[in-house]
């Protein structure tokens, strides 16, 4: 049993980018969810999007475009393109459900153009866990809130933290700590691997008091995220250990499985969880 019987409304979805996660994204609503239909996507390479959605009879436009036939826009880009989605999307007052999460730190003024158009940013969990907790606890007094994140090197590398501090992380024999700070430094450090920290961080306390440890770890094969919270009403830390992507070693499976259940939750007569 899981979150739907009927759903209360149909929505249609747009999907920006389709790499690991928003491919993943698309074939699942094309399969079929209750409530959501796909109703456009936006790609760079139309012939090939063609031959990965059998069956997809809707338009491909520019991810600018999308909000114009779609409800919500899952935004699934490289994050350097992530405004060129969110801004139309709000000021046409669609739900956007931003993947780039981190991109939001440096972007905050698109909170207020929700706000003043009568859109809303929706962002998923993701690759990360706990967020019910997280956004509970954050109601009360929250002492502390921390993230270590382990990687394979090879879903680091280029990172920009990396390349501007001119930090090695090829033949790594034992596990490297490349970062340790503030989330806001860290997510814009590691826009494409630390999206989760971001928005870990705005369902909790923020990103200059969520701490971030960042691990290049020749040693695990999966994406591993632990965090780690101390508040007046609970103490808990969990982890979660992700298989990466085919597509895509940065990103964890489960991304896209995230934003269907995300998706169900704007349309399910039943919701569960906070
Ligand atoms: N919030 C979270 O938990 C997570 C967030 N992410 C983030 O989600 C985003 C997407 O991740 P992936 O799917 O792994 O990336 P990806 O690199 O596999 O896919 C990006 C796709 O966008 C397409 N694209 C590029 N320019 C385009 C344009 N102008 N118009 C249309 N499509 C265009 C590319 O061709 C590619 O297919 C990234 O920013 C990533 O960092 C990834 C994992 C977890
Ligand atoms: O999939 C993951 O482990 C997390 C990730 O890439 C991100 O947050 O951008």
């Amino acid at each position: 049993m899981r979150e739907r019987a009927m759903a209360v409304r149909m929505m249609t979805v747009g999907v920006a980018g389709l790499g690991a996660a928003g491919g993943a994204v698309a074939a699942r609503l094309l399969a079929g969810a209750e409530g959501l239909r796909l109703g456009a996507v936006s790609v760079r390479d139309e012939a090939r999007a063609r031959a990965a959605l059998p069956g997809f009879e809707g338009p491909f436009l520019a991810p600018d475009a999308l909000h114009a036939v779609c409800d919500v826009v899952v935004e699934c880009l490289p994050p350097a393109l992530f405004r060129t989605v969110a801004e139309p999307t709000l000021k046409a007052g669609r739900i956007f459900m931003p993947l780039s999460v981190g991109q939001l730190l440096a972007h905050w003024d698109l909170v207020a153009l929700a706000e003043a158009h009568g859109g809303r940013i929706v962002a998923p969990t993701g690759a990360l866990l706990g967020f019910d907790a997280v956004r509970a606890v954050a109601e009360g007094e929250v002492r502390s809130v921390t993230m270590v994140t382990r990687k394979p090197p090879a879903g680091l590398a280029g990172a920009p933290w990396l390349v501007r501090n001119a930090i090695d992380i090829d033949n790594l024999a034992a596990p490297l700590r490349v970062y340790q700070g503030s989330v806001r430094e860290g997510a814009l450090g590691f826009p494409a691997n630390l999206n989760v920290a971001a928005a870990l961080s705005l369902a909790g306390v923020g990103p200059d008091r969520t701490l971030l440890e960042v691990w290049a770890d020749p040693t695990v094969d999966r994406n591993t995220h632990s965090i780690s919270v101390e508040a007046d009403s609970a103490r808990f830390s969990m982890t979660i250990e992700n298989v990466p992507s085919p597509g895509n070693p940065r990103t964890g499976r489960i991304t896209a499985l995230s934003v269907i259940a995300a998706l169900r939750s704007l349309v399910s007569p039943l919701r569960v969880g906070s």
